[in-house]
């Protein structure tokens, strides 16, 4: 095996990669030893295939910028991977503008990203650790930020990302009440005891934590960065989430103060804004400017609350989600004052990739795993890519692919534009996680794509010439066709090409699983895009179906609407008919009275007009009456004409009355 020196970091190198081991609590065999080195740090590891693993993979050795072994703590984390010199950057050399800064953890489900990158109940990570320092070293030259105040008026202006920005005490109040923000006034010294405000699983309704109830340990009161002592600054702190491909603020409070956990959530864009046309801006996000570094603990709680964690099979409580923590710095004169600088921390917890037969995921999980696993497909090509650009390959690395990449590289590479150009593009470190007795084919998966360099070798494979019999076999002698040397020769040869045979086999072996865990990845996503399809389609189905109910309803109303109109036409048309003939009879009635008069002089037949005209009286009075009571029960004329014949049928002597059919 040829000696492999840890390669140099070049400068178009993207990142600085480190490799974590985490204690182990599987029973499993370790497959991954790492090399001592006695005059410094170990840098390489070998991953050797699992002695019952029927495969036969090659064993790959792989080099890292350093390695820490299982027994590394976070503060030998925290000082021995760059991220020191890294704030250093972030804060600016006297009259310069600061270094944006990225650090992201990497590595399978449970390897122990957020461990790093978050701690414990009792260790603080790289996260709290990063703003213990920065606030102990820029506490003095701190600008007074409080509503009103003319630096926070200018701060909240400076803004080139349209964020809503906050006062960390204003912020607090409004998520906790209570002025609850004055329970943490200046730096706690307090020991902290074994609980957390995450860790304990919070609910909503929870006060606010009391700072001392964090963990305090490590301290890193010992590490003294240099600070520009012309300028004064100022801290923003800032919380994202990246689930299924989407960019989701973390400070809105929404989990906090709804009472519906699931409360629906806007996506933001990762876009050129109004005052930042040449770089993209998570756009929208609220921003928190922190006056102290308990201030700064309390935001990142808060927003920690509401990153969305679900529990799968392969670890209880999961990211599922890849969290941004950002720490931005704004930098001004402090005599002239003039405009803010700013450059950001990144510090990325991302989602460990899984493989769903292991996970036991279904469902939504599932489909959130294919998301997870893709996304990190993409971060893998484009670390694959940084490997060939290193070589001196023009390969562009393709970080437009997914929203994570997109993040993650954009200010990884010079800027061509004039007004960006004094800006330089962002340092960056990654620090791998795994377990060495965990999960082979995920963490070797991972291993390939994210080391400076790799090497891949066969078992050595037993030499045929040392179990040669060293004297002629009998027989071979004798068969005249060779002599015993010549084909001692010959079978060396083919040995040696039966070696190298062997060696191409384990290599093509390799690609082909790596190839083969590459179609599972993309079957994988492509199962989430169609389980996503299935359910937009069902969703336009619901929504068409919706729309035309509602239309049918609507042409109903109306047309019931029309059939009403022209009833009570058809009606008012027949009741004025029926006052027509009505008038008429009454009419009629009257003319007749005269007539009687004149009409015959013989008494018996004047006797009996006398007696029909009397009764005609009675007549006349009792419709009259009928009349008025029909009035008053306010009928049509038609119900008053229909009061009249059941009128006239109850009472014979209506039939008297005129108004026969
Ligand atoms: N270096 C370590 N020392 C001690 N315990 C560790 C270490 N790394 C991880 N663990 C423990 O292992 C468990 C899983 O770790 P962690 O949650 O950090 O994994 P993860 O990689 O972030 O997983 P996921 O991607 O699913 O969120 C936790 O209980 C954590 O405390």
């Amino acid at each position: 095996m040829m000696a492999m020196e840890p390669p140099p970091r070049p400068s178009s190198a993207l990142f600085d990669v480190y490799l974590r081991l985490r204690p182990s609590n599987s029973a499993h065999l370790r497959f991954l030893t790492v090399e001592e080195r006695d005059d410094s740090h170990p840098t390489h590891i070998t991953v050797r295939p699992l002695v019952n693993d029927n495969r036969k993979r090659a064993v790959e050795r792989f080099a890292f910028t350093q390695v820490f072994e299982e027994d590394a703590r976070q503060m030998d984390i925290f000082k021995g991977t760059g991220i020191v010199p890294m704030i250093e950057g972030v804060l600016g050399a006297p009259g310069h503008h600061g270094q944006d800064g990225l650090l992201a953890t990497l590595g399978v489900t449970g390897s122990g990203k957020s461990h790093t990158i978050l701690g414990t109940k009792s260790q603080r990570g790289l996260v709290q650790m990063t703003l213990d320092v920065l606030f102990q070293n820029c506490e003095e030259q701190l600008v007074q930020s409080f509503y009103g105040a003319p630096a926070f008026s200018s701060l909240a202006a400076a803004d080139v990302s349209e964020a809503n920005m906050f006062t960390a005490s204003s912020y607090l109040d409004s998520m906790y009440g209570d002025n609850q923000s004055e329970r943490f006034p200046s730096r706690a010294n307090t020991p902290a005891p074994d609980c957390s405000f995450v860790s304990q699983g919070t609910s909503r309704s929870n006060k606010i934590p009391r700072s001392s109830t964090l963990p305090q340990a490590p301290s890193v009161a010992d590490i003294q960065i240099p600070t520009d002592p012309t300028a004064e600054y100022a801290i923003v702190v800032s919380m994202y989430e990246v689930y299924n491909d989407r960019i989701f603020d973390l400070l809105t409070g929404n989990a906090m103060k709804s009472k519906h956990p699931n409360v629906k959530r806007r996506a933001l864009l990762f876009k050129s804004t109004e005052q930042s046309p040449e770089r993209k801006v998570v756009a929208g996000l609220t921003k928190i400017v922190c006056g102290s570094f308990e201030e700064s603990m309390m935001v990142l709680e808060t927003g920690l609350m509401e990153r969305k964690v679900a529990g799968t099979g392969s670890n209880a409580v999961s990211s599922r989600s890849h969290g941004f923590f950002c720490v931005e710095v704004k930098k001004r004169d402090a005599q002239y004052k003039g405009s803010w600088s700013s450059s950001t921390l990144s510090i990325v917890d991302l989602a460990g990739s899984e493989r769903a037969r292991n996970a036991k995921t279904a469902g939504s999980t599932l489909a959130e795993a294919g998301k997870i696993n893709e996304s990190l497909m993409y971060l893998g090509q484009c670390m694959q890519m940084r490997a060939d650009h290193q070589e001196g390959s023009k390969n562009v690395v393709p970080f437009r692919q997914c929203k994570l990449t997109e993040l993650l590289f954009s200010n990884s590479f010079p800027s061509s534009t004039r007004s960006t150009q004094h800006i330089p593009p962002q340092k960056s470190i990654m620090i791998v996680t795994a377990d060495a007795q965990g999960d082979y084919n995920a963490t070797s998966q991972i291993l390939r794509y994210s080391a400076l360099a790799r090497e891949v070798t066969v078992p050595r494979t037993p030499s045929y010439t040392s179990t040669l019999p060293t004297g002629p076999r009998p027989g071979t002698a004798c068969s005249g066709r060779s002599t015993p040397s010549a084909l001692l020769d010959e079978l060396e040869s083919s040995a040696a090409e039966i070696a190298r045979l062997q060696q191409e086999l384990s290599i093509f072996a390799l690609r082909l699983s790596e190839e083969t865990a590459r179609r599972k990845a993309a079957e994988q996503s492509w199962a989430a895009a169609e389980d996503h399809m299935s359910t937009l389609e069902q969703e336009i189905r619901d929504e068409c179906y919706l729309e035309m109910e509602n239309a049918v309803d609507q042409e109903r109303r109306r047309w019931q609407a029309t059939l009403d109109n022209e009833q009570d036409n058809q009606q008012a048309h027949l009741d004025s008919k029926v006052d027509v003939v009505i008038k008429a009879t009454k009419a009629q009635m009257r003319l007749e009275e005269p007539v009687k008069v004149y009409e015959d002089p013989d008494p018996e037949v004047r006797e009996r007009n006398e007696e029909l005209e009397r009764e005609n009286e009675v007549l006349r009075a009792k419709i009259e009456q009928l009349e008025r009571e029909a009035m008053g029960r306010s009928a049509s004329p038609i119900k008053k004409m229909r009061i009249l014949k059941s009128k006239k049928w109850e009472d014979p002597e209506s039939r008297l009355f005129g108004l026969d059919d």
